[in-house]
This record gives structure tokens, sequence and C-alpha cells, in this order.
């Protein structure tokens, strides 16, 4: 299994809650504006703690309330592209890769430097800032520091979100060509039916919450 998930988080007034099990490759959730997708993603990543229940990605638990188990989120070792990509502004785009190796936890990287620039088409954009990159390079260059920091899985929130139309079909590809040669799992927040269909093992689908 790659996502075992059994929580309930509460966000303000809202309880929302999440039941799914999902085999190896992508799995998608899908859903409304609002159905608490991102909130999943954080929970999983370790950023907020549910209020009861079970994650467990790939057979290790990364949090169970019963049995008094929440990992760190340095320990649960996940590669996060976020929907706001979050680089660092004051950084060149090698200073932000480089970032993403020290966070790696010893050991083997799941990809080489050399690799992963040509995986992503980067290597030209090295010396820029992220203010001077496209959204579509800006994309890329956070799924290749989510990549080198050795992730055991991915966490993908809206990552077309901020590619104009024309460049969508190469991060497509791009995001079919991770999961297929790295084998890592992924979970995959989108509002695009045929996008996750695509690219989909599995598909969850999330609810907008009762008021
Ligand atoms: N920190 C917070 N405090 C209170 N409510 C929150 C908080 N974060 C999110 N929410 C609420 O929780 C619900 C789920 O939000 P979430 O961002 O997880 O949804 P989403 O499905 O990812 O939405 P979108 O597709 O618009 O990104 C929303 O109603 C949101 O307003």
């Amino acid at each position: 299994m790659s996502f075992e998930i059994d929580v309930v988080l509460r966000r303000g007034t809202l309880s929302l809650s999440y039941s799914f099990t999902s085999g190896p490759g992508l799995t998608a959730l899908f859903g409304p504006s609002g159905a608490g997708k991102t909130s999943l993603l954080d929970a999983v990543a370790g950023l907020v703690r549910p209020s009861k229940g079970r994650i467990c990605v790939a057979g290790t638990p990364l949090y169970d309330r019963s049995a008094a188990i929440d990992l760190s989120p340095e320990q649960r070792r996940c590669g996060y592209v976020f929907q706001d990509l979050r680089l660092f502004p004051h950084l060149t785009v090698r200073s932000n890769l480089e970032f993403g190796m020290r966070r790696a936890a010893g050991g083997q990287r799941a990809l080489a430097w050399d690799h992963t620039l040509e995986l992503l088409g980067i290597a030209a954009l090295l010396d820029r800032m992220p203010a001077t990159l496209s959204g579509g390079e800006a994309q890329r260059v956070a799924i290749g520091r989510a990549l080198l920091s050795t992730p055991a899985f991915l966490l993908m929130d809206e990552p077309l979100a901020s590619v104009d139309v024309a460049r969508r079909g190469e991060v497509l590809t791009l995001i079919e060509r991770i999961r297929d040669e790295l084998r890592l799992p992924i979970l995959y927040v989108s509002h695009d039916r045929a996008e996750v269909e695509r690219l989909a093992e599995t598909i969850v689908n999330v609810p907008a919450p009762a008021p």
C-alpha cells in the first residue's frame, strides 16, 4: 500500500474526515475548493496534527493516535511541492536546490544532482533568481528541490496551477516520468478531472465538507 489514511482533522469550526487506502503509483485527491485537500497534505507532511486516526505511507506509520506515534516533519522524509511553491526569493535557483539537498537525511540520494537537472530541464536556470522565472520554470525548480531531498514520498499540491496552458503538457509528462522512473508514492491534489484521470492509479474524491 502507498497511502493508508483514516483521520479526522479540525480546521476552524470544520471537522474533516478522510478514509482511504491506495496502491502503488500516484494517488490523486480530487474535489472542490475548500474541501480539505491541502489540509490532508499538511497532515501527511506533519504540519497539521489530526485530532484522531492513523496515517501510514509505504507501510511506515507516520501518525497513529492510539499508538502515540507522531513523527516530526523531518522524520517523515516527504518532498512537498507547495501550491505557492515557496522558493526562497533571495536565493538563486542553485541555492534553492542546494537547500533541498542539505535537508537530505544522509545515505544515498533518490536522484543525483545532474540527473535531476536533466530530468527537469533546469540546468540553464541555476544562476537565475526566482522572481525572473516563468511559472513553469519556477514549478520545475520547486519539484527539483523536493526530489533532491531524498524523499520517501512526494506531496504535490496543484503543481500545474502556476504553469501556463502551453507548458502544461510538458510538466504533466515530467510528473509521469517521476512517477514511472522513481516509483515514489505520490499524493497529488488537483481540481482538473482530465489531469487526474491521466496521472492517477487511484482517485480519492474529497467532497465539500458539511457546514
Ligand atoms: N488554518 C485554518 N483555520 C481555519 N480554517 C482553515 C484553516 N485552513 C483551512 N481552513 C478551512 O478548511 C477548509 C479546507 O481547506 P483546504 O485548504 O484544505 O481546502 P482545499 O480543498 O485544499 O481547497 P483549495 O482547492 O481551494 O486549495 C476550508 O474551508 C478552509 O477555509
